[in-house]
């Protein structure tokens, strides 16, 4: 059985990961199954909140917390990515990677597995502005991403959200997987 093949789209936050991921998934010629970082966290979060008593024997912050989890999440995140793949199903990565650290635990995850990597493009002005319609992230959370996320561009495909909609942006994926599915994706190294 062949691998699944592994869409890895590398955007800020606001870019438009989601908005294509879901036109990925909508069309039924290639099935697509969507792994966002996001449920990872939420689904962690969620248990945890479960867990822990009101009163704590000792208070520790927030940002302590990530760093004792977060590592961890990511790891787990990116072996389901690859189990995924192993089990023959073609997965849709939608996180960001802003730095070298997280960039090579993904490509030694990965190594091995087909993948299409795809730069999800806009500019700093227009992702402000989407900050500031969505109302659901905090402003200026792209534009600190922006230089260390773009910096990762060696890509096998670009598209730019800003001139095309997430419907055409799926489709140009789309049509790139169908003309190098026999040979050119390559097997996760860059
Ligand atoms: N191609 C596009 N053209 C115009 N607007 C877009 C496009 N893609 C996404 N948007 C808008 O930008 C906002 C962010 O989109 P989306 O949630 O897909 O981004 P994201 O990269 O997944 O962000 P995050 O990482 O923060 O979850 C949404 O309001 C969406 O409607």
């Amino acid at each position: 059985m062949k691998q699944g093949l592994i869409v890895l789209l590398n955007g800020t936050s606001s870019s438009g990961k989601t908005s294509i991921s879901s036109e990925l998934i909508r069309q039924k010629e290639i099935l697509f199954h969507h792994l966002s970082v996001d449920d990872f966290f939420n689904n962690y979060n969620d248990f945890i909140n479960r867990k822990l008593p009101d009163e704590l024997p000792r208070e520790i912050d927030h940002q302590a917390v990530s760093q004792i989890v977060d590592d961890s999440i990511v790891s787990v995140y990116y072996s389901t990515v690859k189990l995924f793949s192993e089990m023959g199903l073609n997965v849709i990565v939608d996180t960001v990677i802003d730095n070298d650290k997280r960039f090579s635990e993904f490509m030694d995850a990965c190594s091995g597995q087909p993948l299409l990597y795809v730069g999800v493009l806009c500019s700093r002005e227009e992702l402000v502005r989407r900050e500031q319609a969505r109302g659901d992230r905090h402003i200026g959370l792209a534009t600190s991403q922006f230089d260390n996320v773009y910096r990762f561009n060696e890509y096998d495909l670009e598209v730019n959200t800003e001139q095309l909609n997430p419907a055409e942006c799926a489709e140009k994926i789309l049509n790139a997987i169908k003309s190098d599915i026999h040979d050119d994706i390559r097997r996760g190294s860059i």
